[in-house]
């Protein structure tokens, strides 16, 4: 595999540690040889002025006179140069790979984004994921361009010199790296004991996200409602959690930050208890002694590098799982089936839908024919944008079918299901870019002649065209510069220009007054005839034409008809036209 090929996120092992890094950088496995390589290599002209020390010493012990100091002078220039150039190399050819790895992982995850089920953004919090995706992406780098050449340094540096320490005295060796290799056990220990409370504090850190998102998105309502100390003390308590979380994480750890102190001295005064009390002294040469005494001085700054990268070990398995987490989330899966001939328009039969655990809808079957409309009315909660929602297969029904054309939801594919639909929800969604850019949406190769045409309909043109820039104007994100009855009209504009086939309109006049819904709705009837409409709305005047009306109640069917038929039969529907228009009782007869 070439490492210009997208790598496959989803065949890598889903654990801590450093298996997955290594996974993800298969495709340039040979650089990554050569990283190490090259690191090894300048770890080891990184003991030349150790060497150079114990070569002198050992020379001057013997009477001798050693090396001209301009000979040492030299050699010690040229492993430094060498050992800097190595690492240089090293360092770009890893963080290339690590980038590449970024980008290609960020990719995965926004492409993972647009095919999970919309419900699924209910569980998510928008901070932790614009955290996800931002920072949290970004803190692999340590992981892929750092960790594995460092982890090279601190074991094959310290294993070369025990290798050659044992051939001078393996007494002295043992002396020298029992207490480095106690350090490593102990390290590694802490981080596996530290896993939990390493997720415990990604967890904590994602609450702070949320309550600072809440506490800076929520200011106009918080100020509005004299809120705004209750929501510092949340921010705190959720910053105290954090912090309780870390200062125990501290706790836990911080025998271990004394016994590397004392280990850390502990080669040396080992070697040095050794050599000069402990052996005979005949039994050991000065040479071996002072090889001993550098090697183990040399060891001691290695000391902390082992216990900082069990730290960063630890928090590099957080971060591949929180990873895993998105990018193994459950999609909607296309499967494939035989249409039923000759069948156009929407068929549900018997659809149930739990949501968090309760049930939604019960049971609701109906039929929308190709190009008639549909109304759906009830209470609050009854179960209608659900419902709406289900008819985009934003979620699939706990059983149940859903047919658009003969062929169930579930056969369709996500692009050609989309291409049948124009929503506008009650939330609408306006984004920092022109007002002609935030209608285009709707049909990105709409021409600017199109674009004006439908906001002429959907009484736009004279709002926009007395912007400062007209249609130009680049709106503040969420359309804030924009009453909301202005907004819900450029939604509109939006969902007429897609000119799809089946319309969603979810209150999609809610914001309307009286006079604008009028003319909204004259403009609109001409747009959408022909194609298939679905209308949910509790102000009932505005549906009173559809072809059907359907009444949900507690996320059941209780009424369909028309609305002539319904008002009288005096059912559910007549009760609730007169409880909202207050029409007086004869007047239903
Ligand atoms: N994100 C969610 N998580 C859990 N339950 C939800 C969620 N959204 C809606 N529900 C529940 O589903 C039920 C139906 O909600 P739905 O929004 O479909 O009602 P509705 O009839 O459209 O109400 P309204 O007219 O107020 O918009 C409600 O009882 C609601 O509590």
């Amino acid at each position: 595999m070439s490492p210009n090929a997208p790598l496959d996120f989803a065949s890598l092992p889903r654990q801590g540690g450093l298996k997955p890094s290594l996974a993800v950088l298969q495709p340039w496995r040979r650089t990554l040889w050569g990283v190490c390589a090259a690191v090894a290599v300048a770890g080891m002209l990184s003991l030349t002025p150790y060497l150079a020390a114990w070569w002198q010493g050992q020379a001057l012990l013997a009477g001798g006179q050693g090396v001209s100091i301009t000979a040492v002078l030299s050699g010690l220039l040229v492993a430094w140069l060498g050992r800097h150039t190595l690492l240089y190399w090293a360092r770009a050819a890893s963080h290339r790979m690590a980038f590449a790895v970024i980008e290609q992982l960020r990719q995965a995850l926004l492409h993972k984004l647009q095919r999970v089920p919309l419900v699924w953004f209910d569980r998510q919090h928008p901070a932790e994921l614009t955290h996800l995706l931002g920072q949290q992406v970004d803190e692999l780098e340590d992981g892929l361009a750092h960790l594995l050449p460092d982890l090279v340094s601190a074991t094959l540096i310290p294993l070369l010199t025990l290798v050659v320490l044992v051939g001078v005295d393996w007494r002295l060796a043992l002396a020298c790296f029992l207490p480095y290799v106690l350090a490593v056990l102990a390290s590694a220990r802490s981080m596996v004991t530290g896993q939990a409370a390493m997720q415990a504090m990604m967890t904590a850190w994602g609450g702070v996200l949320q309550q600072l998102s809440v506490f800076v998105k929520g200011q106009p309502l918080l100020r509005a409602y004299g809120q705004g100390h209750h929501r510092h003390h949340a921010i705190a308590q959720a910053l105290q959690q954090h912090q309780s979380l870390a200062e125990a994480s501290v706790q836990r750890t911080l025998w271990l930050a004394v016994l590397f102190m004392i280990l850390g001295t502990s080669s040396l005064s080992a070697v040095l208890l050794l050599g000069m009390g402990v052996l005979p002294a005949h039994s050991i040469t000065p040479s071996a002694l002072l090889f001993a005494i550098v090697v183990s001085i040399g060891l001691g700054s290695l000391y902390g590098d082992v216990f900082s990268l069990f730290l960063r070990l630890g928090k590099l398995g957080g971060v591949w799982r929180r990873m895993f987490a998105v990018l193994d989330a459950p999609e909607l899966a296309v499967m494939p089936a035989q249409p039923v001939a000759a069948e156009r328009g929407y068929v549900l039969s018997a659809v149930n839908y739990v949501r968090s655990g309760r049930q939604v809808l019960h049971e609701v079957s109906l039929t929308l024919p190709e190009g008639r409309s549909l109304a759906l009315v009830g209470p609050s909660g009854a179960g209608k944008s659900t419902l709406a929602k289900l008819l985009m297969r934003q979620d699939d029904p706990a059983s149940g079918s859903i047919r658009l054309h003969g062929l169930p939801l579930t056969a369709w594919s996500e692009d050609l299901l989309r291409q049948q639909l124009a929503y506008v929800s009650q939330q609408v969604e306006l984004f920092a870019m022109s007002v002609a850019d935030n209608i285009r949406l709707g049909r990105p190769d709409a021409r600017d002649a199109e674009v004006e045409a439908v906001a002429q309909a959907m009484l736009c043109h004279d709002f926009i065209t007395a912007l400062p820039h007209g249609y130009q104007t680049r709106l503040e994100q969420g359309g804030r510069n924009l009453s909301g009855g202005q907004r819900q009209r450029l939604a509109l504009a939006r969902a007429m220009l897609c000119d799809a086939p089946i319309v969603i309109l979810d209150e999609a006049l809610a914001f309307s007054d009286i006079e604008n819904e009028a003319l909204i709705q004259q403009a609109m009837s001409t747009l959408v005839r022909g194609r298939t409409l679905v209308v949910i709305a509790h102000r009932l005047h505005t549906i009173q034409h559809c072809d059907q009306i359907v009444v949900l109640e507690a996320g059941r069917v209780v009424e369909t008809g028309r609305h002539a038929a319904l008002m009288a039969a005096q059912g559910r529907y007549a009760a609730l036209w007169q409880a909202l228009h207050d029409v007086p009782e004869e007047a239903l007869a």
